[in-house]
């Protein structure tokens, strides 16, 4: 993997990298914050999923996550939310649909089978990489996410619980199945065969029996893309309560989808997840 770009935040450094990934089939490019503490030995890792539209630039520049990954000696791995580049297939009149829009599934589908395998990045093959290239504890991470991407790691983390101590979402799509991102997304990467659809529906893995120890999402009630029916946390949360998988969904009156929102948050998701890895 290559830096291509460092600059010192908190104390640590925030930084840019390129690599040639062999699940995508493509160049891609991820942002890593080492916190302090990275430079005396090796620490825990929360992995940032974002949202559609998004790069690794967005959760960097406005969540405000590093003061608090700096506080408690975690990495941060912010992944973007595609393969990209003009070898890519893409949609360009569409922001919800191929590049930006991965939706973290490993697509079966022509033209997006062979680059749209975000799930086996996400999953395997970007910890593998930074767990030998970076000053991390092999093993040692946990999984966090907004919208698209607390989707991603929702299924993250249910179809792999021992691989992350924890996991936590920002209004997440909660039931792809069911919304019309989802919808759309699934059909194309996956085909019209929705019984495939179900391993990658946070919703359907907990109904099939996944389980883990805790979920914490945070949700704004004035989030337009709830209201739209996009994200359908209180079907969830009853697949939760029928299958006694402890959820804490939070309610967060008045908040949007925006980074506003995460903003507010993040630094309670971050001393929740520092508790997890500790
Ligand atoms: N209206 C938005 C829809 C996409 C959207 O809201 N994306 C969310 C994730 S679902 C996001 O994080 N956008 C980038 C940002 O706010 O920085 C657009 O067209 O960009």
């Amino acid at each position: 993997m290559k830096l291509i770009e460092s600059v010192k935040e908190f104390g640590g450094y925030l930084n840019r990298y390129t690599h040639d990934s062999v699940a995508c089939q493509s160049e891609m490019t991820f942002s890593a914050y080492l916190p302090p503490q990275a430079a005396h030995g090796n620490v825990p890792a929360l992995y940032w999923l974002s949202g559609l539209t998004c790069t690794d630039d967005n959760f960097r520049v406005k969540a405000g996550a590093q003061r608090y990954a700096a506080e408690h000696g975690i990495a941060l791995i912010i992944p973007d939310t595609s393969p990209r580049g003009d070898s890519v297939p893409d949609v360009p009149e569409h922001y919800d649909l191929g590049q930006g829009a991965g939706f973290y599934v490993n697509a079966i589908q022509p033209p997006w089978d062979k680059h749209f395998r975000m799930y086996d990045y996400v999953v395997e093959e970007l910890p593998h990489l930074v767990e030998a290239n970076l000053p991390l504890i092999p093993g040692l991470k946990s999984i966090s996410g907004h919208s698209m991407g607390g989707h991603g790691a929702l299924i993250a983390a249910l179809k792999n619980p021992i691989a992350y101590r924890s996991v936590s979402a920002f209004a997440p799509i909660c039931h792809p199945l069911n919304g019309a991102w989802g919808k759309g997304c699934f059909a194309a990467y996956l085909g019209e065969t929705t019984a495939l659809w179900e391993a990658y529906d946070a919703t359907c893995l907990v109904q099939a029996g996944a389980r883990v120890p805790e979920i914490l999402i945070d949700q704004g009630t004035a989030d337009e893309f709830l209201m739209e029916g996009q994200l359908l946390p209180e079907v969830f949360q009853v697949a939760c309560l029928q299958a006694e998988q402890t959820l804490s969904l939070r309610m967060q009156e008045g908040y949007d989808h925006s980074y506003h929102f995460i903003a507010t948050f993040i630094g309670e998701h971050m001393a929740w997840h520092a508790q997890a890895l500790r």
